[in-house]
């Protein structure tokens, strides 16, 4: 069973070798869906509890991200680069982690699996 919960989190960036206008800065409100992968835990009903999943995301990404210069942490910060930067943080925590997906704008995603 897939277990997902979404996310937000206001971010400036600039794309410094892109050919357009996305080489200026400027800025997204970007969404974060987190899918875990799972069984249910006979006891609790649950795959994990969303406020566990939340403490996890929240202090590893959102913290960290949020209304934030993401070249700072993440110099070519494609949608792309971002989504790996992500897996990066949450998966030694949250080992169902099976999937990210994040949306720059609301036509465009990178869906992430891992390596
Ligand atoms: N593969 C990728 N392509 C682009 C990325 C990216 O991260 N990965 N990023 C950008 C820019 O950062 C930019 O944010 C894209 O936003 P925008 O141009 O507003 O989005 P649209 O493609 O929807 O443009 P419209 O002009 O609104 O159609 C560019 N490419
Ligand atoms: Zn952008």
């Amino acid at each position: 069973m897939i277990l997902r919960k979404e996310y937000w989190f206001e971010a400036a960036h600039f794309i410094y070798n892109h050919p357009g206008k996305c080489r200026n800065l400027h800025g997204h409100s970007y969404k974060l869906f987190v899918l875990l992968e799972g069984t249910v835990n006979p006891e609790t009903g649950m795959i994990i509890d969303f406020d566990d999943l939340s403490k996890v995301v929240v202090e590893q990404v959102i913290s960290k991200l949020d209304h934030r210069f993401l070249n700072d942490l993440i110099p070519l910060s494609t949608a792309e680069n971002i989504s790996v930067w992500i897996w990066e943080q949450l998966k030694p925590a949250l080992p169902q982690l099976c999937q990210i997906e994040v949306y720059e704008t609301s036509d465009n995603c990178v869906i992430y699996r891992g390596a």
